[in-house]
């Protein structure tokens, strides 16, 4: 048990009984999530604000966080992990920092902690599934209680929490030709940037908005963006897709949006043990037998098996374990991705698919 001599002490603690002790920074307080691990080597700033992180305590394997400070590079407006663990936070020096990652976590309240043997913690999760933990920083460890924050992690059940909200909406940038509606569950502001790069109008409005709403905007394309939480315990949701793909409109599923996607045909979607999260994930392209490296977040999957009778096809693959990552479908004019195609944090190997949707767009439903 490490209780630092001096500086906030912080616990970790997992619905599985492992009780760690370390180094807290950021924000004093407790907070519960389900523990997930990203082996991002870089790219924390836009990783923290991945409005599909909402719910988790994120754990970075890369054993040291912090050293390029916080540069404006966020993917919504504010931190949305439940709390960081790391290994060992670095003092920041980058021209383009604005402030260390301890203020950052400090300002937004979310608690941190460091000392942490991370491999250990992912060796866990990979043995038996991600889990819920708890994450606790206080000035004197006397005030954390070991005990109770297992009982929290026993009590909380990611799978049946609410997470999603949109992060972005209702807005509209760019000034193309051709109008793009992007559906906002929490969406990445990457995902945007992409769209808006290839001379669309984007208009992002919150899922809420609902099919009439989002119809009477006139869209000649729709993404059905990222998104935290479970797709499967997301019924309005899936109502929505199966509308949004009845209209003929040329559709971009992404993450969130592709597994809605495979819910809203009649396919399956299952939790997976640890998930994928990270900025190094071989893709192959089916139709071409293209490899991308690309950035993943996600910890549900489309079911391959599930997806006879749908009309939906594969498209992409992971390489490492043969996940679907991927989807077109034999008739509608549809495109979908698991995997984060904008990057941001990662490669822009897999961008193409943006240009696929553009051409799908200006080709006006015809695939
Ligand atoms: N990045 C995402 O859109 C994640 C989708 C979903 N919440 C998952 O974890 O699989």
């Amino acid at each position: 048990m490490l209780v630092p001599e001096e500086g906030p002490a912080a616990v970790l603690a997992l619905k599985d009984g492992t009780v760690i002790w370390g180094r807290g920074f950021g924000g004093a307080g407790t907070r519960v999530g389900e523990v997930v691990f990203t082996t991002a080597m870089n790219g924390y700033t836009e990783s923290l604000t991945d409005p599909s992180y909402r719910g988790q305590i994120l754990v970075i394997t890369h054993p040291l966080v912090g050293n390029y400070g916080v540069p404006p590079d966020f993917e919504s407006r504010r931190i949305q992990v439940e709390g960081l663990v790391i290994a060992a936070l670095t003092e920041p020096s980058h021209p383009r920092s604005e402030r260390s990652l301890h203020e950052w976590l400090q300002g937004e309240g979310i608690p941190g902690i460091e000392g942490v043997d991370t491999r250990a913690v992912v060796k866990r999760i990979r043995g038996s599934g991600v889990m819920a933990g708890a994450l606790s920083v206080a000035e004197d460890p006397g005030d954390i209680d070991p005990e109770a924050l297992l009982r929290a992690a026993r009590e909380f059940d990611y799978e049946s929490v609410d997470l999603v909200r949109p992060s972005l909406g209702p807005a509209t940038m760019g000034v193309g030709g051709h109008h793009v509606v992007v559906v906002d569950f929490g969406i990445k502001g990457g995902i945007v940037r992409e769209l808006v790069a290839r001379d669309f109008k984007v208009t992002v409005v919150p899922w809420s908005w609902g099919l009439k709403e989002i119809m009477s905007l006139r869209p000649d394309g729709i993404v059905v963006g990222n998104g935290p939480g479970n797709p499967s315990a997301m019924e309005d949701g899936v109502e929505l897709v199966r509308g949004i793909l009845g209209t003929g409109v040329p559709t971009l599923g992404i993450c969130l949006g592709h597994q809605l996607v495979a819910l809203a045909l009649g396919a399956r979607v299952n939790k997976m043990k640890f998930g994928h999260r990270g900025i190094n994930k071989p893709v192959r392209d089916l139709s071409t037998g293209r490899l991308s490296i690309t950035t993943h977040n996600h910890g549900y999957a489309v079911d391959p098996s599930s997806l006879d009778g749908t009309g939906l096809r594969p498209r992409f693959v992971d390489v490492d374990d043969g996940t679907l990552e991927g989807m077109v479908h034999e008739r509608m004019p549809l495109l979908t991705s698991q995997f984060h195609p904008e990057g941001s944090p990662g490669p822009r190997d897999a961008s193409y698919v943006f240009d696929e949707f553009r051409a799908m767009v200006l080709a006006g439903g015809r695939h």
